[in-house]
């Protein structure tokens, strides 16, 4: 699976992950806005809560030997409290969790979120998945935006591989945001590379998604 040419053929080999990344946080933050906006570039004003969970595909040609499939996990704001997140937490291998500036408790309620999120879903190596915090509704904001030396304490002591201010609405950050997710997600990867630890496939039998993750990409 490695890049390089082909033994023999002369065609390039090119490498195709499916990664499953979940999307947290409390009810009306914006998780649903910011997938439509990352995946189908498409915002609405109009709220309609998640029930349960949604799925969306997004395809990234990341580099010229490149594919990656990203799975993302639209989790309901109101499964913080269900039994449910065990089942949609697993073997995912990245996440966003996502807060609403202009509503502090669901800024509050951010540490919650990551600490059921690391009781329920691991790397193979024991290690939390690698999530990163989002500010979203940016565009909101009256006054500032987010404090960015008290964000990255927030980070380094919760256990998050970084933050971005996002706005679903104006398009602000998001591709970064996934991009950077990606970045964290892929040196996992280059951790395990044997087939037994590959965070890259995950062993997903998803009904209706049925993603797989196959070796015929670029
Ligand atoms: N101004 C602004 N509004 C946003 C933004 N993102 C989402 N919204 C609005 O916030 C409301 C809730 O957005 P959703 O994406 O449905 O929130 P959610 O996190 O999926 O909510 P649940 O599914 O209930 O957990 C909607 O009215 C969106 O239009 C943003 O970046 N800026
Ligand atoms: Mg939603």
């Amino acid at each position: 699976m490695a890049g390089g040419e082909g033994a023999g053929s002369g065609v390039p080999e090119c490498r195709e992950h499916l990664f499953k990344v979940l999307v947290i946080g409390e009810l009306g933050v914006g998780k649903t806005s910011i997938i439509k906006r990352y995946v189908h570039q498409l915002f609405s004003q109009h709220y309609r809560a998640t029930i349960g969970v949604d799925f969306a595909l997004k395809v990234i040609n990341w580099d010229s030997k490149t594919l990656v499939r990203l799975q993302l996990w639209d989790i309901a704001g109101q499964e913080r409290f269900g039994n449910m997140t065990r089942v949609y937490y697993k073997e995912a291998v990245g996440a966003f969790v996502v807060f609403d500036v202009t509503r502090g408790s669901t800024f509050e309620a951010v540490s919650k979120w990551k600490h059921d999120l690391d009781s329920k879903v691991l790397l193979p190596n024991g290690s939390p998945i690698p999530a990163v915090l989002l500010a979203n509704k940016c565009d909101q904001k009256k006054d500032g935006s987010q404090n960015p030396s008290q964000m990255d304490q927030f980070c380094r002591e919760g256990g998050f591989v970084g933050w971005f201010e996002t706005s679903a609405k104006d398009n602000i950050n998001i591709d970064e945001a996934a991009r950077f997710l990606v970045e964290n997600i892929l040196a996992n990867y280059k951790t395990f590379p044997n087939d037994e630890n590959d965070v890259g496939k995950p062993k997903l039998d998803l009904d209706p998604l049925k993603a797989e993750s196959k070796s015929q990409c670029c």
